[in-house]
């Protein structure tokens, strides 16, 4: 049951505190603490016994802090001569907040969650009466987070997109759309409040509307995390979540530290999962460290929930021996259609571009580089402790076209049509090509083998029957034996994978 009272916040408050050995319990140390501050006329708040660190912390009001210190400091002269008390000092910029809750453990750690943790805490157990003590730069976002909790109202959810591009500005606008449902359904109030580009970050603190795209093309921050961090603390807000919707690898490198500042992460981009085990097992670390969560289900298979999958079918000791399949949407849609259309390779290509299936740069999926990181990421999900190196991949893109620049290679995409003619008309009769990933071996071992290339199979196989943009991921476990898990469906594109975002950023929102 909550308990419907006032949360009440008392600013401008100091901690007074006072250490020394082996003088808690003695009598008369507490009397002479407050017989000592009454004479010089000073009003003691909150009052809080460190058994272990052997000290009493005393509130007083900000303004009379010095004075307190100096008074205990005279009062304990002898004490302070013998070593007995070491130190009296303030602690300034602090506040009080007390309110009456049942439900004080879920109030403590929704506080933990969002990096708030009371300098001074004292509860009165039998009357459900708590007081803490936070900083003062903390104050307004732990009294919110404790209403919400105490009123069971809506909590506020703060997201920080980064990157508006295809999905980025398709979750956006998923976002406005159902915000108010989600509200309603969910008792969880979604606000926009940060949007950045490579260039720019625009930043509202009371949550973008749908005219979000005029504020970023006014903004004049430059897009840097720094700017994101220190906008969430001077407005204290809490339940932070980061979105990152770039394929940039600059940007992941701010990962940890978005961790570290009180951010939960969310990625469509699979950069940060596919850098070398070691900085992969460090961040998790500091998300075990700082209570963070990140979710990224749509690095693989866009929409399809096949992390979540593979995730269960793992932690639940189903032995994973095998998964392979078709693993990029946008390969799927170049090789389907080239298979069967006659058409040329660069016209599909073009197509599948402007469709939103490619990469921002479409060599990352006609290398295999796309292809090689789903897999690498699922590798991971199994604990195997394979790098992107230990990848075999057939890279499609003939060697004079690798080393352009993005707007010259995209420019001389007529040159692939001669290549790609002959692959086509190399192959057997009724085969049609598709681009695969197959991660096997023995998967009980620390690495598992990955390989990445173009194959040409049967017409009528499993494989050559896929059709539009669809991926197909088969997953051989011990106890499916020869018949494999198989999740299929759309592979790419802005709205499933903005869906898929989307769905991570509820999960997140759920569990705050
Ligand atoms: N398109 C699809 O079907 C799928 C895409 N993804 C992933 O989604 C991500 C985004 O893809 P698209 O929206 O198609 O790309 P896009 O090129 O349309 O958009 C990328 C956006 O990121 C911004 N950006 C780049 N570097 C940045 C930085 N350092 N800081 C801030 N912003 C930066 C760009 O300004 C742009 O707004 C990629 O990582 C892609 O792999 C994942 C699954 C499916
Ligand atoms: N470019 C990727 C998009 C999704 O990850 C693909 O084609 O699969």
């Amino acid at each position: 049951m909550k308990n419907k009272t006032e949360v009440k916040l008392i600013k401008n408050r100091a901690i007074i505190k006072f250490e020394g050995k082996n003088f808690l319990g003695e009598i008369g140390i507490d009397g002479r603490i407050f017989k000592a501050l009454t004479y010089a006329r000073i009003s003691v708040g909150v009052i809080s016994q460190q058994a272990i660190e052997n000290g009493i912390s005393v509130l007083v009001s900000e303004a009379d802090a010095e004075k307190a210190v100096n008074c205990l400091i005279n009062e304990f002269e002898q004490e302070r001569k013998s070593g007995k008390v070491s130190l009296i000092y303030s602690i300034n910029n602090v506040s009080v907040i007390g309110f009456v809750s049942k439900d004080f453990n879920k109030i403590m750690s929704e506080l933990g969650r969002n990096n708030i943790f009371p300098l001074i805490l004292n509860q009165v157990a039998a009357e459900n009466r708590v007081n803490i003590v936070v900083t003062s730069s903390q104050d307004e976002k732990a009294k919110n987070i404790i209403e919400a909790e105490i009123f069971a109202r809506p909590k506020t959810v703060h997201l920080a997109i980064i990157g508006h591009g295809n999905v980025g500005s398709t979750l956006i606008d998923q976002v406005l759309e159902s915000s108010e449902e989600i509200r309603n359904r969910k008792k969880i109030d979604l606000k926009i409040v940060a949007v950045a580009n490579s260039k720019k970050i625009a930043l509202n603190r009371s949550g973008f509307s749908e005219n979000w795209n005029e504020e970023i093309l006014v903004a004049e921050r430059p897009s840097k995390v720094e700017e994101l961090i220190a906008f969430s603390q001077q407005n204290q807000l809490e339940n932070l979540i980061v979105v990152d919707n770039t394929a940039s690898k600059e940007f992941v490198k701010n990962y940890p530290v978005l961790a570290e500042n009180g951010f939960d992460l969310v990625s469509s981009n699979k950069i940060f999962n596919t850098l070398p085990i070691s900085e992969y097992r460090n961040f998790r670390h500091i998300l075990n460290k700082k209570n963070k969560k990140y979710l990224y289900e749509t690095n693989v298979g866009a929409g399809l929930p096949l992390i979540d999958t593979i995730k269960l079918l793992h932690l639940s000791g189903e032995n994973i021996t095998r998964i392979k399949g078709v693993f990029s949407g946008s390969l799927s849609y170049i090789f389907n259609n080239f298979s069967v259309r006659d058409e040329k390779f660069s016209t599909i290509l073009k197509e599948a571009m402007e469709k939103g299936f490619t990469e921002p740069d479409p060599r990352e999926d006609l290398s295999g580089s796309d292809v090689a990181r789903k897999l690498l990421i699922l590798a991971r999900e199994l604990d195997l402790i394979n790098e992107f190196g230990d990848i075999k991949i057939e890279n499609l893109v003939p060697e004079n076209l690798r080393n352009l620049t993005k707007d010259d290679f995209i420019s001389r995409l007529s040159e692939l049509d001669v290549v790609f003619d002959e692959v086509k008309k190399s192959q057997q009769k009724s085969h049609v090509l598709r681009f695969t990933g197959d991660l096997h071996g023995d998967l009980q071992k620390e690495k598992g083998e990955l390989d990445v290339k173009l194959i040409s199979v049967p017409v009528d196989s499993a494989l050559g029957q896929l059709k539009g943009s669809d991926s197909i991921f088969e997953i051989y476990t011990e106890s499916y034996g020869e018949n494999p898990i198989v999740i299929m469906g759309a592979g790419a594109g802005a709205k499933v994978t903005a869906r898929g975002v989307f769905g991570d950023i509820l999960r997140l929102s759920e569990n705050k």
